[in-house]
């Protein structure tokens, strides 16, 4: 009878421990409207951006895509006109250049939905990478997105509406661990995350929302130029993670920001990969929320395996004694 009443017991300390997350996750969940809002893709001219721009023209949103060569935007407003009927706006300049930028956004007019998705990246080890690459990856890649949301967060904080509204980043499983011949591309992620960290903190009382989406290796006009000229190893590790296509990556991504998630995985390891580094962001799902905290030491101890075994791949490939004619 004793034991009867201590297992009832026991199977409360759950339940108790969820309602204690209801109750101080933060932000709160909530969801982020689509239709009629201003739906703003850099990089929107290919590859992810394109396709994140498709899913929210078919939903419904207005879209404008940002990228440098006119030529190429236009080129996917048409394919976006072909298979949606509907048309997108197109603006042309380079984020590294704040006051284009501006002017790009001033032109297009108040966002609802920003998502700074554009990105280079040049796969090499430190010792072999040009000082330019380095500094493109951080200029385009991170300097880029400060310089887009200085120049859209005046007009979406003044915005008339007091809907939610969203500002996403597009990082990469790169931008979760750091991987042989991404020292620059890592950097460049991983600040994506210390921007959207920090900057959640300072926009959440003007019902602004932030999401910063880890995509894998995602098959692009952007990663078969990268293929051409990646160190073995990298490619190795970094299929670890399985390859996506692009429409899928965007269809996570648009989920992601439309249910206001601050981390959107995109396949079952960036799933894992989400929950191994957890560390301080934010949490609205308390599903999410439990996971990370009762699955902590598996992790770990799934993550240090991993380590184990990239190391491995290292010293196999780069040791001089196993390498024939070295
Ligand atoms: N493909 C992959 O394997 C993965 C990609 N990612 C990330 O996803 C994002 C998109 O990648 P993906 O679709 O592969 O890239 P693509 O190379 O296919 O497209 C990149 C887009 O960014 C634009 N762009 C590049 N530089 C600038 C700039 N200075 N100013 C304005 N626009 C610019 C390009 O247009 P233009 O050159 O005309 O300016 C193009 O529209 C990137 O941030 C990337 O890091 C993350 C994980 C994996
Ligand atoms: C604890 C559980 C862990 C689960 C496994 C983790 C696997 C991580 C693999 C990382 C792959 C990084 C690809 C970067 C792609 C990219 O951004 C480029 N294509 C663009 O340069």
């Amino acid at each position: 009878m004793a034991d009867l009443a201590y297992l009832a017991l026991l199977s409360l300390v759950p339940i108790v421990f969820l309602v204690f997350l209801k109750f101080i996750l933060r932000p709160h969940p909530m969801k982020i409207p689509i239709k009629s809002r201003h739906v703003m893709i850099t990089g929107g001219s290919s590859g992810i951006g394109l396709a994140l721009a498709h899913q929210a023209a078919a939903e419904g949103a207005r879209v404008t895509i940002l990228a440098r060569n006119q030529e190429r935007l236009e080129e996917a407003k048409a394919s976006i006109r072909l298979s949606t009927g509907i048309d997108v706006g197109i603006v042309s300049a380079d984020v590294c250049d704040f006051e284009a930028v501006k002017e790009a956004v001033e032109t297009v007019g108040p966002i609802d939905i920003l998502i700074c998705n554009q990105g280079v990246f040049v796969a090499q080890e430190l010792d072999n990478q040009d000082i330019k690459d380095i500094r493109g990856m951080i200029d385009i890649n991170l300097i880029g997105s400060f310089n887009l949301v200085k120049a859209a967060l005046p007009g979406m904080k003044n915005r008339t509406d007091r809907k939610p509204v969203s500002i996403a980043f597009m990082s990469s499983q790169a931008g979760q661990v750091g991987i042989y011949g991404y020292t620059a591309y890592s950097a460049s992620k991983f600040g994506l995350r210390g921007l959207a960290e920090a900057l959640q903190h300072e926009v959440i009382s003007d019902n602004i929302h932030v999401s910063l989406i880890f995509p894998p290796d995602t098959d692009t006009p952007g990663l078969i130029e990268e293929n051409k000229n990646k160190p073995r190893v990298t490619s190795i590790i970094a299929a670890s993670s399985g390859a996506m296509k692009a429409d899928e990556v965007a269809k996570k991504a648009w989920d992601g920001i439309k249910s206001g998630s601050f981390i959107v995985p995109c396949n079952l390891e960036g799933f894992a990969l989400s929950i191994a580094t957890a560390g301080l962001s934010p949490q609205r799902s308390v599903f999410m929320a439990f996971l990370e905290v009762v699955s902590a030491p598996l992790f770990r101890i799934v993550a240090l395996c991993i380590q184990f075994s990239w190391y491995g791949i290292i010293e196999k490939e780069k040791n001089p004694h196993t390498q024939q004619g070295q």
